[in-house]
């Protein structure tokens, strides 16, 4: 059985600079979602053990945010190389606890890098206004200064970089902030948290608790010292953890569900847009909140649009993400596996027909086949909801009007895609979608120098880019009378 990178590996939380088991014992025992055998074990804390942690943050900002910038940003930058120079082992780390394919997680430890380069780079660029008065014996002036303590909780489908992109802005700005990851990937985290020590962070300055997802929730959204929420998951969660802020009223990020549509128009790149959907849909195995959840095709290649792509998808390979070139891991868990497998059955059900996949693998577990589905209607639960696993549900259309009404019936506003040829059409449909992110004649349209962040039920401001660090800033307006 492959090994955990033991150098990097730990079973205690990072709390004020100390490596802290739970005093009650208690832990949470991580698991590899490809064979369920155990990958390690991670403290479940109390509540008072997780207020210690808010404690030194405050400690912590005092001294972080009066820093310079460009020091903030040299332990940054020593931070980013670490990551870098650890890909391999973080890369490993993360398919051992998530199941990606380890050149997909080796890309995630670049990628979650990525965040804190370019943030300690922002971090030396936060400039205030000066604003003409009306009147001629005062002066405005706008200064930009850091929230103060922030807590990020982190879901399990991107175990590095889902933390770097909310640490990155929040540590350049000058804030501290705690870190609650997903109970399925607490390891890629702790490994985040023996890197920052390398680099220099000051304790208090990013911790890692770990524990029952109530519990620490509870915590971290009631505390009046914890003034911002950064958080990625489901839109049900998100919800209730904004409901639990609302007394302390602080600043929350939400980056929550997607329903992103795919579409193909009769004038698109048919080869290109197939690629265009692989990469959108299989990524990660279907389960990102920007990956596509609903292909909408033209009438006119409806045909040759999904028989090229089922042949595709027939090439890609499913398997244990340590093996060599494995395209599809396994899903995360039971629940994962038991939703796609709904999903499919009620498409089934109502007239959809299977073109590839369809039914779990035979390697058993949660690995289920990459698939197709064609003759797919707005009535099929995969119109509505989620399904974040590797099936592709084919719709067809007919004119430019109906796929944007059909792309924007939903609830989630996170990303979309299309495929034209059409100069003409990029503007009036990119305009017409309901979405924070539209990707034209792409399916990958992550990275750390764009905004990412959805509208509607999908969230809450925006991370990565230079409007990220904003998020991590409060604005102060001070007026100075000079007569
Ligand atoms: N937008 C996105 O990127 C993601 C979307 N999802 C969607 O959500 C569905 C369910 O996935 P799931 O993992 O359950 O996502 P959740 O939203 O439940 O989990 C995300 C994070 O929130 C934490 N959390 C859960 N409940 C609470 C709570 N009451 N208070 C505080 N923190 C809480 C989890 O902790 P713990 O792990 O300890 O329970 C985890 O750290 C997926 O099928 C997918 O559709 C899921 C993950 C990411
Ligand atoms: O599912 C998510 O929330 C992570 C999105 C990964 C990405 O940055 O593309």
């Amino acid at each position: 059985m492959t090994q955990m990178p033991s150098a990097l590996t730990r079973s205690a939380c990072l709390i004020d600079g100390e490596w802290r088991k739970a005093a009650s014992g208690e832990e949470i025992v991580v698991t590899n979602p490809a064979d369920g055998s155990e990958v390690g074990r991670v403290p479940s804390l109390s509540a008072a053990e997780v207020e210690e942690a808010v404690a030194a943050a405050e400690r912590a900002f005092a001294d972080w945010s009066k820093r310079a910038a460009r020091d903030r940003s040299a332990i940054l930058k020593r931070w980013f190389e670490l990551i870098v120079a650890h890909a391999d082992e973080l890369g490993l780390m993360m398919t051992l606890e998530q199941g990606k394919p380890l050149a997909e997680a080796r890309g995630e430890a670049l990628y979650a890098a990525s965040f804190i380069e370019w943030f300690a780079e922002e971090g030396k660029r936060v400039y205030g206004d000066v604003i003409p008065s009306p009147q001629t014996d005062k002066r405005i002036l706008v200064l930009k200064q850091p929230i103060g303590v922030c807590a990020a909780i982190t879901p399990w489908n991107f175990p590095a970089a889902m933390i770097t992109r909310k640490v990155g802005p929040a540590l350049a700005a000058g804030c501290t902030m705690i870190v609650k990851p997903a109970e399925q990937t607490p390891l890629t985290a702790l490994a985040l948290g023996v890197l920052a020590e390398q680099a220099g962070l000051p304790k208090g300055v990013f911790q890692v608790v770990t524990g029952d997802a109530k519990t620490v929730g509870g915590v971290l959204t009631g505390s009046d010292i914890v003034r911002k929420l950064s958080f990625t998951g489901s839109t049900e969660i998100g919800r209730i953890l904004m409901a639990q802020s609302a007394p302390t009223i602080k600043k929350l990020s939400l980056e929550l569900g997607g329903n992103a549509p795919f579409i193909v128009f009769d004038d698109a790149d048919l080869d290109a847009a197939v690629e265009g959907a692989i990469a959108s849909k299989y990524r990660n195995a279907g389960q990102t909140c920007v990956c596509t959840n609903r292909i909408y095709v033209q009438s006119g290649v409806y045909e040759a649009f999904t028989e090229k792509l089922a042949a595709r998808v027939g090439s890609l390979s499913v398997g244990v993400g340590t093996e060599p070139n494995v395209s599809i891991g396994p899903l995360i868990d039971d629940d994962a596996i038991e939703k796609v497998e709904a999903h499919v059955a009620d498409a089934l059900e109502k007239g959809a027909k299977v073109l590839a996949g369809g039914k779990r693998h035979a390697r058993g577990g949660t690995f289920y086949e990459p698939t197709v589905l064609s003759g797919v209607t707005q009535s099929m639960r995969v119109a509505r909801e989620e399904t974040f696993g590797p099936v592709a549900p084919v719709f067809r259309f007919d004119t430019e009007e109906e796929a944007v009404t059909m792309a924007n019936a939903t609830e989630f506003g996170l990303a979309a895609y299309f495929y034209t040829e059409s100069a003409r059409r990029v503007w009036r449909v990119a305009e017409a979608l309901e979405y924070g992110m539209v990707g034209h004649n792409t399916g990958l349209i992550s990275n750390e120098v764009a905004p990412f962040g959805g509208v509607k039920q999908s969230g809450l401001g925006r991370e990565g880019s230079h409007y990220g660090i904003e998020d991590y800033l409060e604005i102060k307006y001070l007026c100075t009378a000079i007569g």
